[in-house]
């Protein structure tokens, strides 16, 4: 009889859980997002979050969500996760590929996502749903052929000691 565990974590809670880990490298006070993107054979490919481009610093890029000068907001400046783990990404093509991102993606790396060949988006929270840029990304992926699912949660807490 084997002894093989039978408690190990599934592919969809590990990516997930990758993604999650790279979105607690965010400097963003409000939303940190983490995307992981994996190869059909279940190999990850690129991972990335959300943050301000390499030579734009943290500390004098502004984190704020409002202002009446749209400069001093991050979103001008922000590089979303997905985009970052799809820029990250050293190899030949993801055409194919799958991406795991703890938060629905926007209208922009829907656009990209599309055009790096991903074939499936698995997403874990959708907390802008309804609004412009989630909308379009939803009409988009239905227009390529991108699938999209959403992650189904476990009842598993990982706890890591670093
Ligand atoms: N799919 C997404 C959506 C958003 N982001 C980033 C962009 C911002 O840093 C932050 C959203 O900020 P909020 O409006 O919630 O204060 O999350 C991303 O990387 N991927
Ligand atoms: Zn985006």
């Amino acid at each position: 009889m084997s002894d093989k565990r039978t408690d190990y974590i599934s592919w969809d809670e590990y990516f997930m859980a990758v993604a999650r880990l790279a979105g607690m490298r965010s400097k963003d006070p409000n939303s940190q997002v983490g995307s992981c993107i994996v190869s059909p054979d279940n190999k990850i490919l690129s991972i990335g979050y959300n943050g301000f481009p390499r030579g734009c610093s943290d500390e004098e890029f502004p984190w704020s969500r409002e202002d009446e000068d749209p400069l001093r907001t991050k979103y001008v400046y922000v590089t979303h996760s997905e985009l970052n783990a799809i820029l990250n990404y050293r190899g030949g093509s993801l055409e194919g590929s799958k991406l795991y991102v703890s938060l629905f993606p926007c209208n922009e790396c829907a656009k990209a996502i599309i055009q790096a060949g991903i074939k499936t988006v698995i997403y874990a929270e959708n907390k802008y749903e309804g609004t412009p840029a989630v909308t379009a990304s939803q009409m988009m992926f239905a227009a390529a052929g991108v699938e999209v699912r959403k992650y189904q949660a476990t009842d598993r807490v990982l706890e890591i000691k670093v």
